[in-house]
């Protein structure tokens, strides 16, 4: 094919129209053929000329060459530069962003490898349009679908991979740390470390182009941290550009050296042969260091999981609760907000068209108030409907990514239903395309505070109230019960505990949170609920799935202040206390006794789940919350008794 100013003949020479040159004289002899002169003639001479006239020159996101302080602008760019350091290129690559085109930064050292001398571009804080470009012309699977979103592949993994977690036990780290049994964080030490981080680094320099985002976490403004996020795909950058939060360009000119950096170099494996490593993924925590690297899971949210691990570390430094939450405010300025593990309803419960939403996934809450961490959303999408959910389906549009959804060849229509990449498919989109998101993602103390377990054995009672011990029990135990299989066949519901409702994250003993959690409630007057999105009238196969319609009266009755006032009575084996009625919700599935129509099986399966909790709370039996042992006492009198 001709390429740029090229003429290429085709055997057609004889049908062809006379041609206009930009003098206005036509080509051809013959006059009036297919002659328009209606059309003003650009301003170009050449086609590079007329390419380099569609671009304005526009102020980028990126700290510019002119900026006004050179000083600065070469640091930041010597800042980018050290964080891809390597033994091959001790003073990291030469450093050129393609939009720039900088001078490039000479390497202290004489170049000693291949590795050294070659370039590496760096593609700083681009735009999501920019990003769309690069996604689409090199990664594969990537496309845009009829609503404008990109979808987009993560590769072998759809899922963290918890068991590929490694954290650095150095000395500081082994006395501060929650290691041993139950605990997510399992060690590598240093030097295990350095050789994984060798490993990434040296992936991404042969690259000839990597992603550099520089970005916020948390929107409290006296514990903001600046993070780093080096990637190779522009999904991974366009992810992390929706949910970090995104810098002004102002912030950006004084950015300058991050607090914690992120390699991540997901498409590469890691050497299994390496000590600590059991499988071809790693990730890896260094605290010390302040440092993340990624090898072998493309899986976005191990990014965001994993600055959600650091701030479990870092905020508990600062008397501040790091939280596995969502955050909603109503018009009055109560705060809720809702705990629960995977697939519980966080998501979709703090996104309420009625109220403003703080954040849908991660929070802090300070002696100020609650504070989201993130910058955007991390959405289900399986089944995901503008019926039940409008606020998330008309948030998938120009700039959110879609992961794993399977949608039509030709029209891009996503169809949210299939299943077939994962049952996981999500929907990433910064928090400001909810149209009644909060501006800053910041709330005063919480009113209430909602336990959110999908219990597929279908015993858990839609709604309760729970006492300041049954909160803590309840958060430490933090319960679900999801369906493992979706094979046809019943399949027995599998009950999953992780303390504090994030038990992968969390990085200190859970009782230290649990400790922190009651210590504000009590200060702030905080109720606790305890709310069942999962079945009722019998387990999984029997009964079904709570109508999300009945779970947003039960949550809408809790903000009113209403459900306070209802008459309770207490459960048996759980001793929960439950509403007679709730408005507009079938007060028959109030108590799970009366939902379900055999009573032997509901009595048996109370019976076998409330064993599940009471065998998973031994290994904390021990221990006392924040030193006080009345309050340790009742915690253990709050679970089951049967
Ligand atoms: N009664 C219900 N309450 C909450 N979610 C429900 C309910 N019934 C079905 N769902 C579905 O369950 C899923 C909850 O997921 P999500 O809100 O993303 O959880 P999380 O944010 O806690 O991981 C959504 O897909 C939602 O549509
Ligand atoms: C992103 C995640 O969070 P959640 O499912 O709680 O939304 C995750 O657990 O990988
Ligand atoms: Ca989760
Ligand atoms: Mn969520």
């Amino acid at each position: 094919m001709a390429t740029n100013g090229e003429v290429c003949f085709l055997n057609t020479t004889t049908l062809l129209p006379s041609i206009n040159t930009p003098d206005g004289k036509a080509l051809a002899s013959k006059d009036h053929l297919c002659h328009d002169d209606s059309a003003p003639v650009v301003k170009a001479q050449t086609i590079d000329e007329l390419h380099s006239l569609q671009k304005k020159r526009s102020v980028p996101t990126t700290p510019k060459t002119h900026h006004p302080d050179e000083d600065l602008q070469k640091l930041h760019l010597q800042s980018i530069s050290a964080s891809l350091a390597s033994l091959t290129r001790e003073t990291g690559p030469k450093v050129k962003s393609v939009k720039q085109k900088l001078d490039y930064l000479t390497p202290a050292s004489l170049s000693t490898s291949d590795s050294a001398l070659k370039f590496t571009h760096i593609l700083y804080n681009l735009s999501p349009a920019e990003l769309y470009e690069h996604a689409i012309k090199h990664e594969k699977g990537s496309f845009i679908t009829s609503s404008g979103a990109i979808a987009t592949l993560s590769g072998a993994k759809t899922g963290r991979s918890p068991k590929d977690k490694r954290v650095v036990k150095d000395e500081t780290t082994a006395a501060e740390l929650w290691w041993g049994k139950g605990s997510p964080n399992i060690k590598m030490d240093e030097h295990t470390f350095l050789v994984n981080r060798e490993r990434a680094v040296d992936y991404l320099n042969s690259l000839d182009s990597v992603f550099v985002n520089d970005q916020f976490l948390n929107w409290d403004s006296n514990n903001r941290f600046k993070v780093r996020i080096v990637s190779a795909r522009a999904y991974h950058s366009l992810f992390m550009h929706n949910m970090c939060i995104r810098p002004t360009l102002e912030e950006l000119q004084n950015f300058g050296t991050p607090d914690f950096t992120i390699y991540n170099a997901g498409q590469f494996p890691c050497n299994r042969y390496t000590n600590y490593m059991t499988s071809s993924t790693t990730i890896n925590l260094n605290l010390s260091r302040r440092e993340m690297v990624i090898l072998g899971t493309q899986y976005a949210g191990e990014m965001k999981k994993g600055l959600f691990s650091l701030m479990h570390y870092l905020m508990p430094k600062r008397g501040i609760l790091s939280l596995h939450s969502g955050c909603n405010m109503g018009r009055n300025g109560d705060v809720a907000l809702f705990f629960g593990l995977s697939g519980t309803g966080k998501t979709t419960l703090s996104t309420d068209y009625s109220r403003f939403l703080i954040g849908d996934d991660e929070h802090c809450w300070s002696d100020a108030g609650v504070s989201n961490i993130e910058g955007g959303c991390y959405a289900k999408c399986l089944d995901l409907s503008p019926e039940k959910e409008p606020d998330i389906f008309n948030a998938i549009k120009f700039g959110t990514v879609l992961e794993n959804v399977v949608f039509d060849e030709h029209s891009r229509e996503v169809d949210y239903a299939d299943k077939s990449v994962t049952e996981n498919t999500r929907a990433s989109y910064p928090i400001e395309y909810i149209p009644n998101a909060k501006s800053p993602c910041v709330g005063p103390h919480p009113k209430n505070v909602i336990l959110l377990a999908c219990d597929a054995f279908g015993v858990l009672p839609p709604v309760s109230k729970l006492t300041l011990a049954q909160t803590m029990y309840h958060f430490i135990s933090g319960y679900t019960a999801l369906v493992a299989g979706t094979e046809d066949g019943i399949k027995e519901p599998q009950a999953t505990f992780s303390a504090c409702f994030g038990a992968a994250f969390i990085m200190l003993h859970p009782t230290k949170y649990a400790a922190m959690l009651a210590d504000k409630m009590r200060k702030y007057g905080t109720t606790a609920w305890l709310v069942n999105t999962g079945w009722c009238g019998g387990r999984y196969g029997v009964g079904s799935r709570i109508k999300l319609a009945n779970t947003r009266r039960i949550i809408d009755a809790i903000h009113s202040g209403s459900l306070l006032k209802a008459e309770y009575k207490t459960t048996e084996v759980f001793g929960l206390d439950i509403p007679a009625a709730v408005d507009g919700v079938p007060s028959e599935i109030l108590d799970p006794m009366n939902a379900w129509d055999d009573k032997e099986a509901y009595k048996e399966t109370l019976k076998k789940l409330a064993g599940l909790f009471k065998k998973n709370f031994e290994v904390f039996a021990n221990y006392s919350v924040g030193g006080e042992s009345k309050l340790t006492e009742e915690i253990l009198a709050a679970g089951p008794i049967f």
